[in-house]
């Protein structure tokens, strides 16, 4: 992770937040799929694309959902990224109609690798930066590059000393 800072500003995002910016992420999506606006499938990227998935499949009551696993290794400014476990081969294809969902594209790297494996696929983020929006075709909120966003799973509720402090 240190190859990413210095990370200039921090965006929190409770699970309030990304549960609404899910939603409106699937409501976008409604009725944009390649069949008379349905989708096959909902594939989420793990594991920050699991929760984001769930709620885009219930929203749009799409009940066929698969994961994908990929590992991304940073070392200085080489980015490779692996899968580590694929979707069923069947339910894919070439990704036409599927729904690739995913917290957030940061760098693009991981999209990258697997927009190569599904080129048809419609792949869909709640949060981006600049670098990688070239790799996503849908997603809800921009942040700048120098901001890195703090997930509710990756956070917990802790004691703040008061602004003017205390003797
Ligand atoms: O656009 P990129 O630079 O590739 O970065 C974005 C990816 O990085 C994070 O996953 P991570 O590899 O940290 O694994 P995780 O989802 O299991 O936390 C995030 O969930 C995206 O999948
Ligand atoms: N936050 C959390 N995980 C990430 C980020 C970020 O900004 N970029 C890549 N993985
Ligand atoms: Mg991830």
């Amino acid at each position: 992770m240190t190859d990413r800072l210095p990370h200039e500003k921090g965006f929190h995002i409770s699970w309030d937040q990304l549960h609404r910016d899910s939603r409106a992420l699937a409501w976008r999506l409604d009725g944009q799929g390649p069949d008379n606006g349905a989708w096959r499938a909902v594939v989420a990227i793990t594991r920050g694309g699991m929760a984001p998935a769930m709620i885009v499949s219930r929203e749009l009551d799409i009940r066929i959902v698969d994961t994908i696993g990929v590992k991304s290794y940073h070392h200085q400014d080489q980015g490779q990224a692996e899968v580590l476990k694929a979707p069923d081969a069947e339910l894919m294809g070439d990704g036409e109609g599927v729904l690739i969902i995913d917290d957030l594209v940061d760098s693009g790297k991981t999209l990258e690798l697997v927009r190569q494996m599904y080129p048809k696929a419609h792949f869909a983020t709640v949060y981006a930066k600049p670098k990688g929006r070239p790799m996503v075709d849908t997603f809800i909120t921009e942040v700048s590059q120098d901001t890195w966003i703090f997930f509710p799973w990756d956070m917990a509720l802790q004691y703040v000393e008061p602004y003017r402090g205390t003797d």
